[in-house]
């Protein structure tokens, strides 16, 4: 049987000296591996190529994590010393997949650079002070850690009763990691909280626009899923998403 199909968004990085169309593995292989889906890569040229000419082959998409930010500009604030690296062709391509996937009622979901994409999409706002505000909880780990202590870094989120993710989780609470200095300030309009951080920050939300479900994570599940059931069930959400089947199994005790 023919699986659902995955777009997956890249970002402009550079190989050696080239620019490149990228997205780390990780996010490709456990889309695929626990959502059950087949994928294809989305370029982020939005001057070659417009959303409305791929979406129609797709049955979701999956917006990635990033080290760049979004250009501050896109939620209305002109700031000349907003820190970088920016990706403003992912900016572009992306803003354009997420309206005209929803345009079609087909699933949008987020990871992180992913999750403040369509926060901004649906008219949120970001805040850029989230590893270095005294107010809030370290949402990343010290400059000084390796790639893997990134992602080691880790934080309580409690999870919103009656939300997807509680009864996906079959959990009140949940520990993510957390790698990320930007977050949601304001909340995009017709966005429902799916999880906060102790600090308040949102971690995570969802939305159902034209029957299509959105689904987005301020943390990573694409992180070595084999070793956190929970990061498994996220993309499992997001097949059954691509099937049309309804996004929870409620099975008390899912995730333990
Ligand atoms: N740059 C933004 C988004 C954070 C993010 O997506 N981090 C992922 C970095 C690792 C990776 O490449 O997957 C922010 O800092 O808030």
């Amino acid at each position: 049987m023919t699986r659902p199909v995955a777009g997956i968004i890249c970002c402009t990085r550079t190989v050696g000296i080239e620019p490149a169309q990228a997205v780390m593995s990780r996010y490709v292989e456990a889309t695929m591996a626990h959502a059950d889906v087949a994928a294809l890569l989305v370029p982020s040229l939005p001057g070659r190529m417009r959303a409305a000419e791929v979406v129609g082959r797709l049955d979701g998409l999956m917006l990635t994590g990033s080290p760049s930010n979004l250009d501050p500009a896109l939620y209305g604030e002109e700031i000349g010393d907003a820190p970088g690296p920016f990706d403003t062709a992912r900016d572009g391509m992306t803003a354009d997949l997420i309206k005209a996937m929803l345009d079609l009622g087909k699933p949008v979901f987020g990871i992180c650079r992913g999750f403040q994409e369509i926060n901004v999409a649906f008219g949120g706002t970001l805040r850029r002070d989230m590893a270095a505000n005294p107010d809030l909880i370290a949402h990343h780990a010290p400059d000084d850690v390796d790639f893997n202590g990134m992602f080691d870094h880790t934080h309580e989120v409690a999870l919103t009763p009656g939300g997807v993710l509680a009864r996906a989780f079959g959990a009140e609470a949940a520990v993510v990691n957390s790698v990320h200095y930007q977050g949601v300030d304001r909340l995009g309009e017709g966005l429902a909280v799916e999880a906060r951080a102790p600090d308040g920050v949102v971690e995570a939300f969802s939305a159902t626009v034209n029957g299509a479900p959105v689904l987005a994570v301020q943390w990573h599940p694409e992180w070595k899923p084999a070793q956190n059931r929970q990061s498994q069930i996220f993309f499992e959400i997001f097949g059954r998403a691509l099937r049309g089947a309804p996004l929870v199994v409620d099975t008390p005790g899912a995730s333990r």
